[in-house]
């Protein structure tokens, strides 16, 4: 994660640890809306209509102590929109791919958003591939396998299905998104502790404590560059 995606670090008084924006995509009609909505409010909105541009909310969940801030950014799926939603890729720390499993062309249209990804988000992005509708049991055009398949292969961080009507898995993925968040925030301040210490300790010996805290910094961008 890059300074410019490193999370809003919030002022003792504002009582919670980290603000992570997370963002879905995905074809219209798969259940963004639903899903955040049932996330934040607890409701499946009754006759819920396509989202123009882009909507957002926001809830605080906790990781072990932590109180986490998650700003979720709900995105249009309809072509037209595509533009706009593109300029919100660049920010997030979470990318939430959404397709539905009783639609199979919203599955097949699965390459064409990992393109998007690739194009617009930071290439450190965690990655999320969601399932959702699972209730509509009968009507299920993609096997779970299938799914599972696809996310292995294009090597995203985890995938689940879901269901925003009768509430299958919804609160736990955006606990996992905020856990691997979190868990990934604090390896990277550990590490630059660690990092600063050391390069503190060196300058004690040395003439060029500029220099050491440097190449401390570039170290730490190359290891934490490896993810993905
Ligand atoms: N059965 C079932 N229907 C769902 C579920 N989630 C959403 N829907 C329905 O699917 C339709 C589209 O839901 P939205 O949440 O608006 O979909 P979206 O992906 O946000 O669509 P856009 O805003 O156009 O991108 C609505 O009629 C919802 O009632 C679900 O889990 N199960």
């Amino acid at each position: 994660m890059n300074n410019s995606n490193r999370p809003v670090r919030l002022h003792w008084m504002e009582d919670y640890k980290y603000l992570f924006k997370v963002v879905l995509v995905g074809n219209a009609g798969v259940g963004k809306t639903c899903l955040v909505r049932k996330f934040t409010q607890g409701i499946f909105p009754p006759g819920q209509s396509a989202t123009i541009g882009v909507d957002f909310m926001i809830k605080t969940v906790k990781v072990g102590n932590d109180k986490i801030k998650l700003q979720i950014w709900d995105t249009a799926g309809q072509e037209r929109f595509r533009s706009i939603t593109q300029s919100y890729y660049r920010s997030a720390h979470a990318i939430v791919l959404v397709y539905d499993v009783s639609c199979q062309p919203s599955f097949d249209c699965l390459p064409e958003w990992l393109g998007e990804i690739e194009s617009y988000a930071n290439r450190r992005v965690l990655k999320i591939l969601v399932g959702n509708k699972v209730d509509k049991g009968d009507e299920r055009e993609v096997p779970e396998r299938i799914g599972t398949d696809f996310s292995d292969v294009n090597h995203f961080d985890y995938f689940l299905e879901t269901s925003a009507l009768d509430a299958t898995n919804v609160d736990q993925l955006f606990e996992q998104v905020a856990t691997r968040l979190t868990n990934d925030m604090k390896v990277t301040d550990e590490r630059v502790h660690q990092y600063r210490a050391d390069a503190t300790n060196s300058s004690a010996n040395s003439s060029g404590p500029i220099k050491l805290i440097d190449r401390a910094q570039t170290q730490l961008n190359s290891c934490c560059s490896s993810r993905q």
